[in-house]
Parts: structure tokens; C-alpha cells; sequence
């Protein structure tokens, strides 16, 4: 059974959308350039209605000590979704420093771009392959870009993976069925305008992410 991860919730309203829904992981974005920004504060009094219903993900850009100390210590996140240019010492060094689990986000646009999966596995989690953004993107993710999900056939990885990128309601079970995701994300996908999520598409995401991946010995 696929899980599914909804990021950018950053209201109330949003966050019970995807709790309602069965989201496995919900994410507070903690960027500033991004429409989805929310400081480690509020993140910290919105997602006390997660706790021990998902797993409460931080998602963070090339953060530097102070600000992994912060979160660790006022968010307290299950996980860690690091989606810049950290290198695999450094998302050793993030695990260390904030106790949490990580995710480490693998920007993909060629099938060799899966193969750098190998030198972060010991150091994560999670892996997350996620299209590049295009050339002069503001946001390293959340751009609704997606990547040629054929390329994931018949690899296999040695932590569990999400996939990520431009996935929708009316998309996600494709790639589901082509590329066998274990775990899936989605940030603009489930919006009706940058940062603004919809409940009834969050509904709908979680509705397909469900078709396509049957509960292990439901009847129907
Ligand atoms: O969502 C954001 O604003 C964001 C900002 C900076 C880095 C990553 C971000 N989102 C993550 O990017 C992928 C793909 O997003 P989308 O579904 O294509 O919009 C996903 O993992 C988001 O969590």
C-alpha cells in the first residue's frame, strides 16, 4: 500500500484536510521564498493536531545549525525533508544534530541522476526523488514539475523512497502503477493557488493514491 505525504500545510483547515484524508506525513515548509513558508512557532502550535496521527515532516532548504537546532527544539519533527544541495555528511550531520529522522530530496531529470540514492542511503531514512526544478526556478521544489517516472522501472533502493513532482489527483495513480512508489508527495498539486491548499483536491489526491494501491487483504 502506497502512503502518502501532503507538504505545504500551513492552516488549520489544510492540515485537518489531510489528516481527514489519511495522509501518512504532513509538511511544514520552513523557506522563505517559498508561498508555503511557516515559522518554526506557528508550525509548532498548528501541528500539535498531528501528533499520533502522521508523522510531522520539516521540510528545509540548505538549513544551517541554528536553524536544524530550532526547529529540533520548538517543532520537534518526526522527520527532517532536506531539499537542497546537502551533501551526504552534512545530512549525517542533521541527523546528529536534531535527533530527527531524515528525508533526503534527489533532484532527477536523467536515470543517472537516481544513482546518487547510493551515497545518501546510509546516512537516511527516506530518499525522495523529485524533478529538477528548470533552470532559474525560485524553489528548489514545490513547482509542480514532474520527471519521466519510466525511469524508476525496475530500480530498486536500499531505503524507502517517495516520489514527487507535479504529482495531482488525476496523475498519481499512474505513477503509482508505473513506477510502484511506496510513498508519494505533493505540494502545488493539491492547490487551487500557490500555498493556498484545496480540501476537496487533498480529498481527491488521497482518494487515488488509495485506488491504485490496494490495502494489503481488503476485500474490495
Ligand atoms: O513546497 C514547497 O514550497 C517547496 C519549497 C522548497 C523545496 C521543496 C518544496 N516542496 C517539495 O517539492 C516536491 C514537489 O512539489 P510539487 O508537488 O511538485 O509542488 C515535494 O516533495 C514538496 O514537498
Amino acid at each position: 500500500m502506497t502512503l502518502a505525504k501532503i507538504c505545504g500545510l500551513k492552516t488549520p483547515e489544510a492540515l485537518d484536510a489531510a489528516l481527514g484524508a489519511g495522509a501518512a506525513f504532513v509538511g511544514a515548509v520552513t523557506f522563505p521564498r517559498s508561498p508555503r513558508h511557516i515559522e518554526p512557532l506557528h508550525a509548532a502550535t498548528l501541528y500539535e493536531r498531528a501528533r499520533g496521527r502522521a508523522k510531522v515532516v520539516s521540510l528545509l532548504v540548505d538549513p544551517d545549525d541554528a536553524l536544524v537546532t530550532e526547529i529540533a527544539l520548538i517543532l520537534k519533527p518526526d522527520l527532517i525533508q532536506l531539499h537542497g544541495h546537502e551533501t551526504p555528511e552534512r545530512v549525517a550531520e542533521v541527523r546528529r544534530l536534531s535527533g530527527a529522522g531524515i528525508i533526503k530530496a534527489l533532484p532527477v531529470s536523467t536515470p543517472a541522476d537516481l544513482d546518487a540514492a547510493a551515497a545518501y542511503a546510509p546516512a537516511v531514512g527516506h530518499l525522495m526523488f523529485d524533478a529538477r526544478p528548470p533552470e532559474g526556478s525560485a524553489l528548489p521544489g514545490g513547482v509542480g514539475a514532474r520527471f519521466d517516472w519510466t525511469m524508476l522501472q525496475g530500480r530498486t533502493f536500499d531505503r524507502p523512497w517517495f516520489l514527487a513532482g507535479g504529482l495531482t489527483p488525476d496523475n498519481v495513480g499512474e505513477a503509482i502503477r508505473l513506477t510502484g512508489a511506496p510513498l508519494v508527495d505533493v505540494s502545488s498539486g493539491v492547490e487551487s493557488e500557490p500555498g493556498v491548499k484545496d480540501p476537496a483536491l487533498i480529498a481527491a489526491f488521497m482518494a487515488a493514491v488509495d485506488a491504485a494501491s490496494p490495502r494489503q487483504g481488503r476485500t474490495k
